[in-house]
């Protein structure tokens, strides 16, 4: 039976939940409906079916992310799935390659993002490797170097509902400034911080600690250890508007009674290590987050700021959007960037997953050289290049979406 691809239609909503499920081999469970339902618009999922029955899956949400410069639109690509069974016969290439060009026909979001559930798949498809996380683990109790403020404002637990308007505000106010930071619906909202007993994983309920310039919301797991309680305080979430803000936030939860140990899930570049009077006492495991593919190059690269002047031509492959495929001139002035198609000689070869890779500042392009994704033909060129493509701040999602 041939393959056929479409999106979808609201009475495919249940079908595409079951693929998704069948995808990453979790028991039949619809316990969430209200809360995921709203998170898709279904004209932009699409499925793949063999004959009458769906057997793979990959949405678009559209949100906002921060770019160097200020939040702009993103498709995030999200409930990848095919089911298995009909694996490796090039269903996931059919629905990568429909999304894709289903997003340039829109002509809406510029770029795609999303989080891999394995860090081999999506390369292929011309997505790079834009930000990292950190599973960092700190000692309770560790010292901060003598000369952190954490002001006078005292950090208070209140209930969640007291919390959220709080929290919400507060995210509102920061997210626009940090390189990585989606926008969140009411929907968004309510999945993120999803708090019913599956969702906590043997965990406690979230504690909401609030100061008047940032919040950290945690969960506790419980132990204990030869000496007593040992508990481990998991980190959701910290955002904090200004620097005494963030050292409080931190401090406070450093310092929580029972605790042996802080686990969060952060930013790769998380400054924390750096208000540490001993550095190795933030142990860290780093793992790929966030990567990013430039659906329209021209409108991508234009949309966010650069750090130093250049101008070079770009001798850009992409395998699969070739309207991208082509020799760009990139010119950037007073931080602002022009591209327009050319025929001269190129000072750089790159794949398109390359500028994805480098497109929110934190992945360095001399390192894609080094690692031989990108290819000089200029001297300097791509040290100029790598210079004016960097952020001031690591990107971080703080959300696996
Ligand atoms: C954003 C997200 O949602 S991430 C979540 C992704 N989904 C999952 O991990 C769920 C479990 N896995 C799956 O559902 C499937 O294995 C998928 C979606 C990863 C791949 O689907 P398939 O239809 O088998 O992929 P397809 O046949 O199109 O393979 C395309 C290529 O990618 C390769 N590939 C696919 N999956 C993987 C993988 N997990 N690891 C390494 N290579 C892979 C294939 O070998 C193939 O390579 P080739 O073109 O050189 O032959």
């Amino acid at each position: 039976m041939a393959l056929t691809i479409r999106t979808l239609t609201d009475e495919d909503y249940p079908e595409f939940g079951r693929v998704v499920e069948e995808a990453f081999l979790a028991d039949p469970d619809d316990s969430d409906h209200d809360l995921e339902r709203p998170l898709f618009d279904l004209g932009r999922v699409h499925g793949m079916f063999d004959g009458a029955e769906m057997v793979g899956s990959a949405a678009v949400v559209g949100r906002e992310m921060t770019v160097p410069g200020g939040p702009v639109p993103v498709a995030t690509v999200t409930s990848v799935g095919v089911k298995p069974g009909h694996r490796r016969r090039g269903v996931l290439g059919g629905l990568m390659r429909a999304q894709l060009h289903g997003l340039h026909e829109q002509g809406r979001e510029a770029f795609a993002a999303l989080w891999a559930s394995e860090a081999t798949i999506y390369g292929r498809y011309g997505y790079g490797l834009a930000a990292q996380f950190s599973d960092l683990r700190l000692t309770r109790g560790a010292a901060f170097h003598p000369g952190v403020d954490v002001g006078t404002d005292r950090v208070r637990e209140v209930p969640r509902e007291e919390a959220m308007p709080v929290i919400r505000a507060l995210y509102d106010r920061v997210a626009p400034t940090r390189t990585g930071f989606l926008s969140r619906t009411d929907a968004e909202w309510a999945y993120h911080l999803a708090d019913g007993e599956k969702h906590r994983g043997g965990l406690t309920r979230y504690r909401y600690a609030l100061h008047p310039n940032g919040y950290a919301v945690y969960r506790v797991r419980h132990a204990r250890g030869d000496l007593g309680p040992a508990h481990e305080l998991n980190v959701r979430e910290i955002t904090a508007a200004d620097d005494r803000a963030f050292a409080a936030l931190y401090r406070y939860l450093l310092d929580v009674d029972l605790v042996a140990e802080l686990r969060y899930f952060t930013g790769s570049g998380d400054p924390v290590l750096h208000l540490l009077a001993n550095p190795r006492l933030a142990r860290r495991v780093d793992r790929d987050s966030l990567w990013v593919r430039l659906v329209d190059l021209d409108r991508a690269l234009v949309q966010r700021r650069y750090l130093s002047d250049v101008d070079v031509v770009l001798d850009v492959t992409d395998g699969l959007c070739p309207w991208n495929a082509d020799r760009w001139r990139f010119t950037v002035k007073s931080g602002e960037a022009a591209v327009r198609r050319v025929a001269d000689e190129p000072d750089v070869v790159l794949d398109v997953a390359a500028l994805g890779a480098a497109f929110l500042g934190g992945t360095r392009l001399t390192s894609l050289a080094a690692a031989q994704h990108v290819r000089e033909r200029t001297p300097g060129a791509v040290r100029a290049l790598s210079h004016a493509f960097l952020g001031d701040v690591e990107p971080h999602c703080p959300e696996v979406f």
